[in-house]
């Protein structure tokens, strides 16, 4: 690999009024027998001085404009914006549409995506009373409370983590795009995933929410597109064809999810010329079109919107070389699996070992990791903290509240925050879609500005809701667990489970949307006898994130009949320390298409938990008649 030397990460610390609401089958190779090291976190690299800030690249917010494809291979005729002086590695990624000859740079027509640090915040946006957060960015990030995370790492050949990104040859413009990110250095995930990744390995990596998941797959994906493709690949398509061939796929299970994927994506990809587009559920089809016609090297996409336009015949996978799930558990459940297969292995992807698969996610039930290894291939497992662990920077407090009593204990917890007199906002999440009108309206009318986010709100009402939230105009989002997922949103300091979830791993994910990217954050969860299954994969988390646990909540967690018979609550990374994480480990794991029914976690079979949540966009996935928030 080689290193460059030069990178801004040797020298450096950083720089720098919402709308109205209104068919390849995949073969099966065999699993390498897996090598399980566990490797100490790099150590960390010296401590760096900050440089002045490079001028965030100020082309201002030109309009994007269709190029016509036989103009894009014409040289840059504008010079470069200072910041991008070097040119990338490689000058002319991005056309993919109709198969044409990719075009040349494109950055004189690009919009900054710098400009507004918050994706769905329209630029005046500012939190309420005036007041402002204090710093959108990244900035005063407690990287050493990653220090001495265990890393675990099995499969063949496992390259070599590193310690800065300065060691990783990313490419000039990709770097620049990370320093403007203010990324001083890489968290533990992206010091090994991305080595990992760049070495062309199919990886499934598991690290805790918040700990930098979507730069560890979109940097080698990038960096991967600028150098090219494979020699000798074949130009796919005809003049004249409206068929979108992109280089790489991103699937996640929510349309939010796919809009910050693919905000933080064009980031790391500003002036690097790989084109990045979205397309998800809820919004109208024609924009996505005319924005895939201009051109794509990176889909991000929501799994049924992409059926959509593969069935369409406006995408093809025939060119992909890169397939990243994200959320990958969720990717593979019950309620997406089908979808998910269907686009993965039997439309026109390259098969695994062709393509390079990236599986990303902060749990990883073996039962699901069984599936996903059909689409892998001689893959590296690597985990970052334990399995489907919790950060310990979150503080996690377990309150007895009854049904009756969950609103006046809102009510008191919500006092106590505005007391303090800090601006921050608050995540409550409930079960049921009506529950969340209804909580959502009860708070307003008691005086606590609150907006709410599921599966029933229509597409420009959920982005209006996470817009308010963001900004700050209400601090408060009542959400059921389409919010549950990815979703970095700045300065959530409290995350309240008013009514728990069924599934210890979407505990795990609702708490991580606070306490990101080492910042400490609140969690409270209200707990009664409706929650008893939860109990004992309750008090092992709190354990394992070394949380004091409440002696009553032992005393439900020791009792047999809740929580102590397995089912789908057993704790996702069960088994031992390290060592039990990589399904591959389990001597009867062996055989990828082994049994699913035999697995050891959520209940044993296929059927054994997964999807049935009413939570999920309401009615579940699959629920009949329900609208699925997960599209
Ligand atoms: N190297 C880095 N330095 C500083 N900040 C970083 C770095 N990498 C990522 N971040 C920031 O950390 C935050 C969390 O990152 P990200 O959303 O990718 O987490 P995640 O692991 O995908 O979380 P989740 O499991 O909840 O999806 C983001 O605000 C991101 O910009």
């Amino acid at each position: 690999m080689a290193t460059s030397r030069t990178s801004w990460a040797d020298v450096a610390d950083a720089e720098p009024a919402p709308p109205p609401p209104v068919t390849t089958t995949a073969p099966a190779p065999a699993p390498p027998p897996p090598v399980t090291t566990t490797a100490p976190a790099p150590a960390p690299p010296p401590p760096v001085t900050a440089p002045a800030p490079a001028p965030a690249a100020s082309n201002g917010p030109a309009r994007s404009s269709y190029v016509p494809p036989h103009l894009r291979n014409r040289s840059a005729s504008s010079p470069a914006p200072p910041s991008a002086a070097a040119p990338p590695s490689r000058p002319a990624p991005g056309g993919g549409f109709g198969g044409r000859p990719r075009g040349g740079p494109r950055w004189d027509r690009e919009p900054d995506p710098f400009a507004n640090s918050d994706p769905l915040a329209p630029a005046d946006a500012a939190p309420a009373d005036g007041a402002t957060f204090e710093d959108q960015q990244n900035t005063g990030i407690n990287f050493d409370a990653y220090e001495d995370i265990p890393v675990e790492t099995s499969g063949r050949d496992v390259p070599a983590p590193v310690a800065t990104f300065a060691e990783i040859d990313l490419g000039a413009a990709l770097n620049d795009n990370i320093r403007r990110c203010r990324y001083v250095r890489p968290t533990p995930v992206q010091r090994h995933a991305i080595p990992i990744s760049l070495a062309g390995r199919d990886l499934m990596a598991c690290a805790q929410t918040g700990s930098g998941k979507t730069a560890a797959f979109c940097f080698p994906i990038i960096s991967g597109i600028m150098r090219g493709p494979p020699a000798g690949r074949p130009q796919r398509g005809g003049m004249g064809s409206r068929t979108a061939y992109p280089s790489a796929l991103i699937l996640s299970p929510t349309r939010e999810l796919s809009m910050q994927i693919h905000e933080e994506a064009r980031k790391f990809s500003y002036q690097t010329g790989v084109r990045v587009v979205v397309a998800y559920g809820g919004a109208p089809i024609h924009q996505q079109l005319r924005d895939l016609e201009r051109g794509v090297d990176i889909l991000v996409a929501t799994p049924g919107r992409l059926v959509d336009l593969l069935e369409r015949a406006r995408v093809s996978l025939q060119s992909i070389r890169y397939l990243a799930l994200d959320e990958a558990d969720r990717m593979l459940d019950m309620g997406f699996e089908p979808q998910v297969r269907r686009i993965v292995e039997q439309m026109d992807m390259p098969p695994p070992g062709v393509r390079q698969t990236m599986l990303f996610s902060a749990t990883f039930p073996k039962e699901i990791q069984r599936m996903a290894s059909d689409f892998l291939e001689n893959y590296i497992f690597l985990a970052v903290g334990r399995v489907g662990s919790s950060t310990e920077l979150i503080v996690q407090r377990i309150e007895f509240v009854q049904e009756a009593d969950k609103r006046s204990h809102l009510m008191d917890l919500l006092h106590a925050q505005r007391d303090t007199g800090k601006q921050t906002l608050t995540l409550v999440f409930v079960e049921t879609k009506r529950g969340a009108d209804s909580l959502e309206s009860w708070l307003c009318m008691n005086g606590f500005p609150a907006t709410s986010i599921h599966g029933d709100r229509n597409q420009q009402e959920r982005e209006y809701a996470l817009r308010s939230f963001k900004s700050g105009q209400t601090p408060i989002l009542v959400a059921t667990d389409v919010a549950a997922r990815g979703l970095d949103i700045p300065h959530v300091a409290h995350v309240v489970n008013f009514d728990l979830p069924n599934d210890i791993d979407d505990y795990v994910h609702r708490i991580g949307r606070t306490g990101r990217a080492g910042k400490s954050g609140l969690a409270t969860a209200f707990f009664n006898d409706n929650n008893s299954s939860m109990a004992r994969s309750l008090a092992e988390l709190m354990q394992e994130s070394n949380q004091e646990v409440p002696a009553w909540l032992s005393r439900y967690a020791a009792r047999p009949s809740y929580g102590g018979g397995g089912g789908r609550n057993r704790r996702s990374g069960g088994g031992s320390r390290f060592g039990g994480s990589d399904f591959r480990n389990d001597s009867s794991s062996f055989g990828k298409g082994g049994s699913r029914g035999g697995g050891d976690y959520y209940g044993g079979g296929s059927s054994g938990g997964y999807g049935g949540s009413s939570s999920y966009g309401g009615g579940g996935y699959g629920g009949a008649g329900a609208p699925s928030a997960w599209d």
